[in-house]
């Protein structure tokens, strides 16, 4: 699993169903401008405040824009509990090319615990497992000995890592070299990341500026420094705005100003955004558009 993996944000229409022709178009034009995969039920896609029918139906859309494009799908799975988790691995594995299974999170389980959900859940299906380790939404952070231990599962192919910081642990975990892939789910230091070693990232802030982000993992790929930093330094300020309030509220905005889905809405309990980080993510859209 290598290069930018974009994290689908869930459309709506205006009475409030899925909008599955809206979920259409911004997953092709994601992989229309260069990234090599998608995510579906991710954290952008607000897969937690989707009910199970709803889930189907955008596994189903993302699985048929995979296919046309030849491209894999990842979709998110994980509950806070094994049994809960092996169920939702099951029931979208076979719609999906790799599985990216959150730490269970809310019960803080031991570092043995969570190495043993892992085990489980992987010996439950039969598609690759990433595991996702995003510590400021589980309450559970692991060290990099037992991201380590993780990755040795045979089944697990990589982890998307999201500390939300180039910390010790990440160092350590990319410096190990495991030949399974490490990818960046902190949407700022993608840049850094790729130069570290990271295979790539699932980056929700892809979803609006697909092509900046695949040529940021390209000139990195190529050893064109200088192309891969301009484009780091033009994304930034849009990557600020789009998380500068809970995600993917800002996003959404901005992908309904650019035309790219009807309708901005997010569901209970996330909020709409101020107009301010919208209108600041869009002049930054503007600024990276001049380097693509
Ligand atoms: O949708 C996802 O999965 C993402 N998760 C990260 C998060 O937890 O906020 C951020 C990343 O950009 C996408």
């Amino acid at each position: 699993m290598e290069g930018i993996f974009v994290p689908l944000v869930t459309p709506y229409t205006a009475s409030g169903e899925v909008d599955a022709a809206a979920l259409e178009k911004v997953a092709r034009r994601c992989l229309e401008g260069g990234a090599a995969g998608l995510v579906a039920l991710g954290t952008t896609g607000e897969a937690a405040l989707l009910d199970g029918a709803e889930r189907r139906t955008v596994l189903e859309v993302c699985r048929a824009v995979s296919i046309e494009h030849g491209t894999p799908l990842v979709a998110g799975a994980g509950a806070m509990g094994t049994a809960d988790t092996i169920a939702q691995a099951r029931e979208r594995a076979p719609l999906a090319d790799a599985l990216l299974v959150v730490v269970p999170y809310y019960v803080r389980p031991s570092d043995e615990g969570v190495l043993d959900h892992f085990a489980a859940v992987c010996a439950a299906v039969d598609v690759p497992v990433l595991a996702y380790d995003v510590p400021y939404r589980t309450g559970k952070r692991l060290t990099a000995e037992t991201a380590l231990r993780l990755l040795s599962l045979d089944r697990v192919a990589g982890m998307k890592l999201c500390p939300g910081a180039i910390d010790q642990d990440t160092l350590a975990l990319l410096a190990a070299r495991t030949g399974k892939a490490v990818l960046c789910g902190d949407d700022a230091y993608v840049h850094p990341m790729l130069h570290l070693g990271a295979a790539g990232a699932i980056a929700a802030s892809a979803c609006l500026a697909p092509e900046a982000f695949a040529g940021m993992a390209e000139a990195v790929r190529t050893g064109d420094t200088a192309r891969a930093l301009a484009l780091h330094n033009a994304l930034l300020p849009m990557v600020d705005a789009l998380f500068s309030e809970p995600s993917p509220a800002v996003l959404k905005a901005a992908l309904a100003e650019v035309g790219l889905i009807g309708d901005p809405s997010v569901r209970a309990p996330l909020h709409p955004p101020r107009p301010e980080p919208v209108t600041r993510a869009l002049s930054a859209l503007h600024a990276t558009r001049a380097l693509v």
